[in-house]
This record gives C-alpha cells, sequence and structure tokens, in this order.
C-alpha cells in the first residue's frame, strides 16, 4: 500500500503554502513505497488517553511568527518536559521555519521513554516511512495540507505503524477529518495561512467534532501560555499541545510544571 505523492504546486495561500511548496520539492522523486506494515503500538494514543488534560510538549527552536525561540538541545529538553509532567513530546522536523531536523527526532526518541510525534508538512509517503524509521510514535497530518488525501495517509500511516494527529483549523476541515475515520483529531488555534491564534477556535470545533458523536481523542493546539489559558479547554479537550511559551521559558521543567498546575 502507499499514498500519492501531492502534487508541485499545490493552492495554498500564504506562509502555509510557501513552506508546502518547499516541502513538496524536498521530497521530489523520494521512494513513495512504505514497506512492510508495521504493528501500531498505539503509545502515543495511549499517552493522550490518561485522565485529566495531557500535555503533549513541542521541540520548537523557532517558528515564522516568532523568528529563533531558544536554542534548545532536543534531548534535555525531552527530558525537562517529561520531568514537569509531559505525556508526549511533539519535535519539528521542518529545517527552514522551525528549526527542525530529522537528528531532533532521532535525540527525543533516545532520551525519553514517552512516545514522539514527528510535527511536520507531510506530503508525501516517504515522510511516515521516515517517521517510523526514526521511532516516532505518530505523525501530524494537516487537512489544510493533504485536503481529500487525508484518509489515504492516514492509512498509510497506520500502515508503518504510526498513530496519526490529524490537523483541522475550521468546520470544512473537520468535516474531511471526521469522514477519514480518524482516531485522534488536533485543533489548531492558529491560522497557518495568517499565522494569527484564535483561542475560542479549538473549543467551538471539539465541541462540534463531539455533536457530531467522535468518540476520539481531540487535541487543542497552540497559543496557550499559562493555566490560566488552559481553562477554556479543560473538561472538553483530551490534550493539549504547547510549543512556544514552554520553549522560551529557560526553565523548560519548571514552566512545564506551572502549566499543568490545577490539573484534575
Ligand atoms: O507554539 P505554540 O503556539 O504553543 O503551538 C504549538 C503547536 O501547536 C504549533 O507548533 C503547530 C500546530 N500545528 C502545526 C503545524 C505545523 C507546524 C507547527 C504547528
Amino acid at each position: 500500500m502507499t499514498a500519492q505523492p501531492l502534487p508541485e504546486s499545490p493552492s495554498i495561500p500564504g506562509v502555509l503554502g510557501r513552506i508546502v511548496h518547499e516541502r513538496v520539492a524536498d521530497y521530489q522523486g523520494a521512494d513513495p513505497r512504505l514497506g512492510p506494515g508495521r504493528t501500531r503500538a498505539r503509545a502515543f494514543h495511549a499517552a493522550l488517553s490518561r485522565p485529566g488534560l495531557a500535555l503533549i510538549a513541542e521541540v520548537k527552536r523557532a517558528s515564522p511568527s516568532q523568528g529563533a525561540i531558544a536554542p534548545l538541545d532536543p534531548a534535555d529538553a525531552a527530558r525537562a518536559y517529561v520531568s514537569g509532567g509531559a505525556a508526549a513530546i511533539s519535535v519539528l522536523t521542518e529545517p527552514r521555519h522551525f528549526g527542525g531536523s530529522p537528528e531532533a527526532l532521532r535525540e527525543v526518541v533516545g532520551s525519553v521513554t514517552a512516545p514522539a510525534l514527528r510535527k511536520d508538512f507531510v506530503v508525501h509517503p516517504a515522510m511516515l516511512r521516515e517517521a517510523a524509521d526514526w521511532g516516532a510514535s505518530a505523525a501530524l497530518l494537516m487537512v489544510s495540507v493533504l485536503g481529500e488525501a487525508t484518509g489515504e495517509y492516514l492509512r498509510a500511516a497506520h500502515h508503518v505503524g504510526l498513530d496519526a494527529l490529524v490537523e483541522v483549523h475550521d468546520e470544512a476541515e473537520l468535516e474531511v477529518a471526521l469522514a477519514t475515520g480518524a482516531e485522534i483529531i488536533g485543533v489548531n488555534n492558529r491560522d497557518l495561512r495568517s499565522l494569527e491564534i484564535d483561542l475560542s477556535v479549538s473549543p467551538r470545533l471539539i465541541r462540534r467534532a463531539r455533536e457530531a458523536g467522535f468518540m476520539g481523542l481531540l487535541v487543542a493546539e497552540s497559543g496557550y501560555r499559562s493555566a490560566a489559558d488552559l481553562a477554556g479547554v479543560r473538561g472538553l479537550a483530551d490534550a493539549v499541545l504547547v510549543g512556544s511559551s514552554l520553549a522560551g521559558s529557560g526553565d523548560l521543567e519548571g514552566a512545564t510544571r506551572a502549566l499543568l498546575a490545577g490539573d484534575a
């Protein structure tokens, strides 16, 4: 089984479009074969299923909205996040805008037992094979990037043994995600076209997913800076994904602890 690589010029506007265009070029000609099926351990899924609001803490050295955040050592950062209470680690592997790398993911996988998510702009099935080879438990799939191909990529991720975090930002994308049979849906508060944050997006779409009968896991993503910010998704989301505010704190373990203070 495999998934089709995305075509050369996807018509996505803004920053997102530029990054996707670069990633399509990076993987042009890569081997699309996924290889034999691998068993899915579902460690990422299990970590998010723990009682209360599970934290996915992100190793994020830079971003298009903030530029350089902090010159994190990925292994040290992951250990600090886990000591502070994180359930899983997200690792950017996109090199140009987020300061990520394959090595960062491998180092995180080697340093903690908490499951790791490959955070990248997946546009080619080879990226899923790589994620599994590098030891990730899950990969991000963005409906804003993959559109109707999301279901095919979800099956490809499962084929190589990965859980998938299927990311949406609006109602239309949520409909696509629900139709794929995704087990884990993430709602991004950041509009990746304009980079603007709106913390009301996650509660709204999480409620809508539940109303539609979605029984899987729901993750609120982006823009959370304090324990108080999390109030709007407590009791609604299963997990929250936090990057910049932790990565730029200067005390990753302390900031993680403080963010989770008040967890049920
Ligand atoms: O740094 P923040 O605002 O805490 O956000 C983390 C994470 O949600 C964000 O990095 C993210 C969400 N979806 C993405 C897709 C690609 C790159 C990055 C992202």
